[in-house]
């Protein structure tokens, strides 16, 4: 028979470790794929989702490049299976069966353009692995990173609508990179540890569309007014900051992969049922007027069986 005090220690570590992600269950199988997983976002994207151990297989896919990058991540010895799929003919093979679909497909811009240049391109770009996405994996969450994302998200609605396969709950701009910057900027205004900053950022992902609320910010710091607006307007022109930094090899791709790497990971906590995972999202949305904002979002307690997990709600806060 164990000891009383065991038995409380060993309760205590396991609802510990239960809140901080860590299952002390088997952990599920989980399928991720990344749609242009041989981009400046996807190759980064793609070694940072072999790290996390929540994925079991690990789909990557582009037009090009795959099978190298495939093969490459492919050698780390973590939990997930990478398989390499490369054209269109190879797409519903690499959608079939995933939870997690990640887009970072599509033109990146130079200096001098706006997110709204790349429409054109992306728009049919998203359109067409959408398209995939409802035929193959109906059910996935879809991590929308391309741009303009205050459009392709709306995009994939549309095409999802028309296939009868819409779930506004399981669809989401990713909007972290906004909030990733936004705490990085704060905390060195503030001067205090990065690590415990929170800053939620709402609105959309474009220029003064980002409206980081440093009002909401913790830990609390007293910035001058004048703090506070400069450190708005360097979150509203991250994207822009890098663009020209980079000077014509494209916009920001590493703090992107981790930005990504973050959402999706709370994506797959979410489906795992940890309670509480809370992110910003550019969602369909009843917050303000406007049919997409980006807000808080929350995983709802889910029930415990592997199928009411998968239908799991998320909703905004
Ligand atoms: N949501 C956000 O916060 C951010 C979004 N982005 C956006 O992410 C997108 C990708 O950026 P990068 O990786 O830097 O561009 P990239 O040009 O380096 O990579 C894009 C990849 O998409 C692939 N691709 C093109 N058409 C495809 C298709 N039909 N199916 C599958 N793959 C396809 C290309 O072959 C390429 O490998 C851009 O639209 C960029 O603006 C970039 C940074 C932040
Ligand atoms: O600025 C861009 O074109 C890429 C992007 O969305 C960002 O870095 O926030």
């Amino acid at each position: 028979m164990m000891k009383p005090s065991l038995l409380r220690s060993l309760r205590s570590a396991a609802s510990h470790l239960s809140r901080r992600g860590y299952a002390t269950e088997p952990v599920p199988e989980r399928k991720v794929a990344v749609l242009g997983a041989a981009g400046g976002i996807g190759q980064p994207l793609s070694l940072l989702m072999k790290l996390n151990p929540l994925v079991s297989s690990l789909s990557l896919y582009d037009i090009a490049g795959t099978p190298g990058v495939a093969a490459d991540v492919s050698h780390i010895n973590t939990r997930s299976e990478v398989v390499g799929y490369q054209g269109e003919e190879e797409l519903g093979k690499a959608l079939e069966g995933a939870d997690v679909v990640i887009i970072p497909a599509g033109v990146p811009r130079k200096p001098g353009m706006t997110r709204d240049d790349l429409f054109n391109i992306n728009a049919g770009i998203v359109k067409s692995l959408c398209t995939a996405i409802a035929k193959y994996c109906p059910h996935a969450l879809v991590n929308m990173i391309s741009n303009p994302v205050n459009s392709t998200v709306p995009i994939a609605a549309e095409v999802f609508k028309k296939a009868g396969t819409y779930d506004e709950k399981r669809l989401f701009g990713v909007t972290t990179l906004d909030v990733v910057r936004a705490k990085t900027f704060y905390a060195g205004k503030a001067n205090v540890p990065v690590a415990g900053v929170n800053v939620p950022v709402v609105g959309g992902h474009a220029g003064i569309t980002i409206l980081p609320l440093f009002s909401q910010a913790t830990p609390k710091a007293n910035l001058d007014d004048d703090i506070i607006k400069a450190l708005t307007k360097r979150t509203q022109d991250g994207g822009t900051e890098v663009v020209e930094a980079k000077a014509g090899k494209g916009s920001a791709t590493l703090s992107m992969a981790y930005a990504g790497a973050l959402f999706a990971d709370a994506c797959l906590k979410g489906l795992n049922g940890v309670p509480d995972v809370v992110e910003c999202s550019f969602v369909q949305s009843t917050v303000t007027e406007l049919p997409f904002f980006a807000s808080k979002v929350i995983e709802l307690p889910p029930l415990h069986t592997f199928q009411i997990l998968r239908l799991s709600i998320l909703w905004p806060v």
